[in-house]
């Protein structure tokens, strides 16, 4: 058994409905969606030039390793459709790692090119970290050298990356609060 934290977002087609997928996707067999965050409008991250993103973060709970949860996510990736073509670019969904624990609440690291946990720019993003933190008000985010509140990551956040990220105002049927 192990939790995982997944970012999931869309900024091509029916993007509540990508993310609808997601959270379905996750509740079936022996996964449990634990927690998801509301659905966050947000500007695109990177050099691209695109659509906003819709945004979600889920709390997950399952009999997976950090590679499984990867590979899930890819499946629902491709039910979606998604295309790989440019780097950073538009997509109907992608879905990230961005961290793993065990059943006893120990951080999994992972350093392969298929896999690096906890993911290498989740530290750094707004899309990621502000609807962590609705998710899981006590998250933390561990990494080989240290811990950091989430809230804390949060409230060091330049105003480049906070600018333009706001809770979709839109009911969703999926909502499930806090983990705790
Ligand atoms: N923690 C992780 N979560 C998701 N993919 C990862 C992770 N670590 C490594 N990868 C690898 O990254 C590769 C590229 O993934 P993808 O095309 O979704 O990148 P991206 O979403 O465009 O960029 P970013 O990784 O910056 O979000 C995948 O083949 C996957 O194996
Ligand atoms: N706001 C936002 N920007 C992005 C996102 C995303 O999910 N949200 N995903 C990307 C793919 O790596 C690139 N840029």
């Amino acid at each position: 058994m192990s939790t995982a934290v997944l970012s999931a977002g869309s900024n091509l087609g029916d993007r509540l409905g990508h993310l609808a997928g997601v959270v379905e996707g996750f509740s079936a067999g022996s996964d449990r969606v634990l927690a998801v965050s509301p659905v966050y409008v947000t500007p695109p991250w990177g050099p691209v030039a695109q659509d906003d993103f819709y945004n979600i973060t889920l709390i997950v709970a399952g009999d997976r390793d950090g590679l499984s949860w990867l590979r899930r996510g890819a499946e629902l990736e491709a039910a979606a459709d998604r295309r790989r073509e440019v780097r950073w670019g538009p997509r109907t969904l992608d879905v990230d790692v961005v961290a793993v624990r065990d059943d006893e609440g120990n951080p999994l690291f992972s350093a392969t090119e298929e896999l690096i946990l906890p993911h290498p720019r989740a530290h750094e993003r707004g899309f990621v970290l502000i609807p962590w933190l609705a998710a899981d008000p006590a998250a933390v985010l561990d990494r080989p050298d240290g811990s950091t509140a989430v809230a804390d990551l949060v409230a060091a956040l330049g105003p480049d990356e906070r600018a333009g990220i706001d809770i979709l105002d839109t009911e969703v049927p999926w909502a499930r609060g806090p983990v705790r």
